[in-house]
């Protein structure tokens, strides 16, 4: 049960704190039922109510509603501090996760765990918490009707036992109809985000609009058969519960006095004993399904970090900086081999062997799905080679020196990411932000106030010019530019090649770049060919060579 797992997650005291409180409240609760039975007695009997028990009702009364609002409190305060710690692990294990890994995992997925899933159990938990209390209240009850009749304890307790038990075994049912609810809301969502994600598409295309449409239709109205299956069992569930209130409350009523003898002195008190139960029977019952749903989100929010455990590179993925990688001279990658599948075809790529000398200007070139990129994923360490060794000078990079080996590159990826700040970086002076963004040619667009750029609502090239300012921020060793200049436009692709890259050079930087620019070849200290995931010194084949370039085959 993963309820019961995210409350052994909790300290221990706290735990306790929490459930004194609620036993507090159910005793309380029973306490009133008792002292309202007393008085009633009393007045049957013609004897005034004393004030004794008129203090006593007030002071338990307080004691209801003080542990009562205490328990609730405490209730949402535990869950949502469980639920601060578990964001906080998966945040932390996403940091550590291996990017192969991540990848395998559907980012939506870890969106709508982290938000729906979390927040549906972050509502409901209160009402969990009440239902916990009703509980000790429907056991109390209990105890308080076996005191006035055994019989009539017996009878009570067979029926809400009964009661519980049809509940239990309905929730099975429930259980399985959830599942399917959630894996079709799991597509509709899918499918909305089709109209968000691909909204210029479908705008300028109605087939393709009108085609998504009739899908998006579909799926919601299989969603809603199976909700509205779901509320009839629910239904059945609720009207079993009222009607068996009014039968339990029949029996003790009509059918217990023609056996028992003295019941009859005792009945009004077991009646209200009954109708006592009603709120706790209900409150149960009607968590039911609440339960059911929170336990189910529950269960993905611990699957997924269970998927991500798996994909655990470190404990820690700071660099210990105590090898000074960042004054090497060059970098092996021998022999490398690697595959994006371990058990299924997939793209392989190796072995080749590639020697980074510091200050290199090396241009990697090949086809569309040669592997250039997955090439600058295995060179920065991103991911982690299938066979091979990566040497920085003498030093064989073993797992735990990845970090300080990441820590020499900065690289621009086709899908890379701006952030909001420039996160990490502290102290930098917007005077030579500000420059960069000139150098960039940007100052009409963009400014540099308080560690952040004015806007990112920029065009794709322009967008990549900020990346690069931020790289360059950044001052690693070794720069990786993926096919930064295709966005470009042809004057800006110039100054990329004739300034800004010898200006990096000068700067004693050694860099990588992946281009099909062969007008610009010559600019490189080298060039390396990737082909179907084999790498060859030179440029390929039939690549024309502007201004004396040498294709080495
Ligand atoms: N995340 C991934 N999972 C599985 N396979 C992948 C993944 N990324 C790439 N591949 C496979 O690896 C091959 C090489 O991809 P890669 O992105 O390295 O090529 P590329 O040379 O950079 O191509 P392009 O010039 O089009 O950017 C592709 O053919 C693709 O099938």
């Amino acid at each position: 049960m993963h309820i019961l797992r995210l409350l052994r997650l909790n300290k221990v005291r706290f735990t306790w704190n929490m459930l004194y409180v609620t036993v507090l409240a159910g005793l309380a609760s029973a306490v009133l039922l008792a002292l309202v039975n007393t008085a009633a007695e009393r007045t049957h009997l013609g004897e005034p109510v004393s004030a004794q028990l008129v203090i006593l009702y007030l002071i338990t009364f307080g004691i209801f509603y003080v542990s009562n609002q205490a328990s609730l409190y405490r209730a949402n305060q535990f869950v949502q501090s469980r639920l601060n710690v578990l964001r906080n692990r998966i945040a932390s294990k996403i940091q550590k996760a291996d990017l192969r890994s991540l990848e395998q995992i559907e980012h939506g997925n870890i969106y709508s765990v982290l938000s729906q899933e979390m927040n549906h159990f972050s509502h409901h938990f209160t009402l969990l918490s009440s239902a916990a209390q009703s509980a000790v209240l429907l056991v109390l009850c209990l105890g308080y009707i076996a005191l006035l009749s055994f019989a009539a304890f017996v009878v009570v307790t067979s029926a809400t036992v009964f009661a519980l038990f049809y509940f239990w075994r309905r929730r099975v049912v429930l259980n399985d109809a959830m599942v399917s609810v959630n894996i079709r809301e799991a597509e509709m969502l899918g499918s909305l985000q089709h109209y968000t994600e691909g909204f210029q598409e479908i705008r300028l295309n109605a087939d393709k609009s009108d085609a998504l449409h009739a899908q998006f239709q579909k799926i919601i109205n299989e969603l809603e058969e199976i909700v509205v299956g779901v509320g009839a069992k629910w239904v059945v569930m609720l009207l079993f519960s009222n009607a068996f209130l009014y039968a339990l409350v029949g029996v003790v009523i009509f059918i217990l006095p023609l056996f028992f003898q003295g019941y009859t002195d005792t009945i009004y008190k077991i009646v209200t004993a009954s109708i006592f139960l009603v709120g706790p029977v209900s409150a149960i019952t009607s968590a039911a399904p609440m339960f059911v749903k929170a336990n189910i989100g529950l269960g993905h929010v611990f699957e997924l970090e269970e998927s991500l455990e798996k994909g655990q590179e470190f404990e820690d993925y700071h660099a210990a900086q105590s090898l000074h990688f960042n004054k090497f001279k060059s970098i092996r990658l021998e022999d490398i081999k690697f595959r994006y599948h371990k058990e299924k075809d997939g793209f392989q790529t190796g072995p080749w062997t590639l020697e980074i000398n510091r200050g290199d200007c090396i241009f990697l070139m090949g086809g569309n799905g040669s592997g250039k990129s997955t090439a600058f994923k295995l060179i920065c360490g991103l991911y982690q080679v299938s066979d091979g060794k990566i040497y920085v000078d003498d030093v064989e990079v073993i797992k735990k020196l990845l970090p300080e080996y990441r820590s020499l590159f900065s690289c621009i990826f086709p899908d890379f990411y701006l952030f909001d700040e420039l996160y990490g970086l502290r102290g930098v002076s917007p005077e030579k932000v500000n420059e960069m963004i000139k150098w960039m040619q940007l100052e009409d667009k963009v400014t540099f106030q308080n560690n952040r750029f004015s806007t990112q609502d920029l065009s794709s090239g322009q967008r990549k010019r900020l990346a690069l300012i931020v790289s360059m921020l950044e001052d690693r060793e070794i720069y990786l530019l993926d096919e930064w200049a295709a966005d470009q436009d042809a004057h800006f692709r110039e100054l990329f090649y004739v300034e800004i890259l010898p200006k990096l050079k000068a700067m004693g930087k050694t860099v990588l770049v992946i281009t099909h620019d062969d007008r610009y070849w010559h600019v490189a200290d080298r060039s390396i060919h990737l082909e179907t995931g084999k790498m060859r010194e030179g440029a390929p084949k039939g690549y024309f060579l502007g201004n004396g370039g040498d294709n080495g085959n």
